[in-house]
Formats: structure tokens, sequence, C-alpha cells
């Protein structure tokens, strides 16, 4: 996966100009958005399950380009991992599309705009699987999944599936919050 980074200072204007539409459209950051992590992935690169950082403003928006993917949210477990992520067998639609309890899945549409916060920021962890093949079982938006697979991809054994045959380009848009400076001054 190849990943670059933008801070505010050094984004082009043309993707400053979508930041600030999804700021001002979506008044759910509190300033300006001013880090965008950009990532291309191919059919067989996902990203494992993880929480953002506390460094970033607590709302997260993802804009999505190229292959189609499902997103995984599953129930974050404090305690399996200090460092916020867990093993990639515990992704919902890794091995089989069994459903764990209380997780869900969003499919990710080209063009589309995802922004998640609150309990599914900090109580969930998210992560795409790696395979090729994606499993929509549990999406929450399955109307825009069924319209976008074909008979072909659904397997037999009821399990709903398509195949990403494309790369994938995701904007990240997140905000780090600044520091104040004289925090620690007495
Ligand atoms: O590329 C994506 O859709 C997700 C990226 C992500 O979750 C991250 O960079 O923290
Ligand atoms: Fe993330």
């Amino acid at each position: 996966m190849k990943r670059v980074l933008f801070h505010k200072s050094v984004m082009p204007p043309w993707l400053t100009k979508i930041t600030a539409e999804i700021h001002e459209s979506s008044g759910l950051f509190p300033s300006a958005i001013n880090h965008v992590l950009i990532n291309e992935y191919h059919p067989d690169q996902g990203i494992m399950p993880h929480q953002d950082g506390p460094a970033y403003f607590p709302v997260v928006a993802i804009l999505s380009l190229g292959s189609p993917v499902v997103m995984d949210f599953t129930p974050h477990l404090r305690l399996r991992s200090g460092d916020g992520y867990i093993s990639k067998d515990q992704s919902p639609c890794a091995e089989s599309c069994a459903p764990e309890r209380d997780s869900f899945s969003v499919l990710l549409m080209p063009q589309s705009l995802l922004i998640f916060k609150d309990d599914a920021y900090s109580d969930f962890l998210h992560g795409i699987s790696d395979s090729p093949t994606q499993c929509y079982n549990q999406v929450v938006n399955e109307a825009e999944a069924l319209a976008y697979s074909n008979e072909e991809d659904s397997r037999k054994d009821g399990d709903k599936i398509f195949h990403r045959d494309q790369t994938r380009v995701s904007l990240t848009c997140r905000l780090v919050p600044k520091v104040r400076k004289n925090l620690f001054r007495f």
C-alpha cells in the first residue's frame, strides 16, 4: 500500500478545496481539517483493524475512489492489545462471513464520503480485509452493495461477496488539534 501524508502547511489547493467542503458541509469539525492521509490499495490489500490515535479530534472523514471495499467495525476490546491493533483473523470477514456480535460493516463506494465519530470512533476498531473477495453480509448500506455486485459474485452458501478488480484510493481527513504552547507554564 502506498501512503502519502499531507499536513495543512503543504496541502495543494485542490486538496484544501476538498477538506474545506467537508469541514463546512459536515459542521462536525471545530476548525479546518489539517491532516490528510492518501492511501492506495491494490485489490489484495487492506488495513488491519485499528483505532485512530488520540492525537486526532475524534471525527474522521474518508473519501473513497476506485474499487469499492467493505470496512468492518468490530467492538474494541480494550484489554486485548495495548497498541490498538488486533490480529487480522479477528476481522469479521477474514476467513468467512460469520458475523461477530455487535460488529457491522459499511460498503465504501467510489466517490462516497464516510464520516464516523463518537462510539464508532472510540469503541470500535475499523479495518478492511486484504482479500480481493469482499463480503458484504453485514453492511448497513446493502442497497448500494446489491446495485454493485452481479449474480456471479454471490456464493452458493449464501454469503454475499464481490471481487475487487481495481485499485482503491482513499483520502482520510482528520483534525490534529493545536497543542497549547503555554500548557505547562507555571
Ligand atoms: O483507507 C481507508 O479507507 C481507511 C484508512 C484508515 O483507517 C486510517 O488511515 O486510519
Ligand atoms: Fe483508521
